[in-house]
């Protein structure tokens, strides 16, 4: 049986370790049509595209009740970054024949006091590109209202709702900035234009990309920092990973238990 294909995107690669952690054993996918971007695979997968069969740590993969084979990149920082990595492995899987079912943008991110607070979960509903479009004297201008396409894209509904319900996760906006917030006043801005959860730095990227290929998105998020006046030194980044790790635990079986794709 086909496994089902799980791609996620995270930023940086203490976050793919940590997503890789709740996941299980991973093996390294050899890909020269991805130069620069190791691969780590989770599960089987009967995927002609591999230089070797994958075996994990454990040895031989064994089926699990649902087959599901989830591939994890560490994209880089920013939505460019993160659309370029997310559309270069949907590219070559399809070209490949064994697309994806799934797009998972994740890390660690800014939460919006008091919705998200530090180390807890949040699943998007919708991915917002919050510093996408023109600043005015009157207030920001959106990408829709400025008629160029639009700031956000919808995280598969039943799915997001169901996976942050198993978390107890916070389900709201998560907003991509490319420039990290550190100030009260933007803070507030942005909490009272979108009512978000959270921000981060790729999860529009990734959905770009996701969009363009006509895969599911989920972003999920663990908080490592409030969002407001810079202080690095209170970000919590060890908590964040391990609440990572914790939540894509989690994940995996709802994934491996639940409905089979298309994930809607
Ligand atoms: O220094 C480390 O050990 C380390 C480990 C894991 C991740 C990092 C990062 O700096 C990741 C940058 C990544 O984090 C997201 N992020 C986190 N907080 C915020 C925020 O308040 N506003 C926007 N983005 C945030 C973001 O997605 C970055 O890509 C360091």
């Amino acid at each position: 049986m086909n496994p089902v294909r799980v791609l996620v995107v995270t930023a940086v690669e203490a976050e793919r370790d940590a997503v890789a952690r709740g996941l299980g054993p991973t093996t390294a996918v050899g890909r020269d049509d991805l130069p620069g971007r190791e691969m780590l695979r989770v599960g089987c997968a009967t995927d002609t595209s591999t230089a070797s069969a994958p075996r994990t740590a454990a040895g031989p993969c064994t089926a699990p009740r649902r087959p599901l084979s989830t591939d994890l990149v560490a994209g880089g920082v920013g939505p460019a970054a993160a659309a370029a990595a997310t559309d270069a492995a949907l590219t070559v899987a399809n070209v490949h024949g064994t697309p994806y079912h799934l797009v998972i943008s994740t890390g660690i991110a800014g939460g919006f006091a008091p919705i998200a607070d530090v180390g807890s979960v949040v699943v998007a509903d919708r991915v917002i590109a919050a510093d996408l479009g023109c600043q005015t004297a009157d207030g920001f201008l959106s990408m829709d209202s400025l008629g160029f396409g639009t700031s956000e894209h919808a995280c598969a509904p039943h799915l997001s709702a169901a996976v942050a319900r198993v978390l107890g996760a916070v389900h709201a906006p998560v907003l991509t900035v490319s420039t990290v917030t550190g100030t009260a006043e933007r803070a507030q801005d942005l909490r009272q234009r979108h009512g978000a959860a959270a921000e981060a730095m790729e999860g529009f990227g990734v959905a770009e990309a996701a969009a363009v290929h006509g895969v599911p998105l989920l972003e999920l998020r663990t908080i490592s920092n409030t969002v407001g006046p810079r202080d690095r030194a209170a970000w919590r980044i060890p908590d964040a990973l391990a609440a990572l790790r914790d939540a894509f635990g989690v994940l995996h079986n709802v994934l491996a238990r639940g409905a089979p794709p298309p994930y809607t």
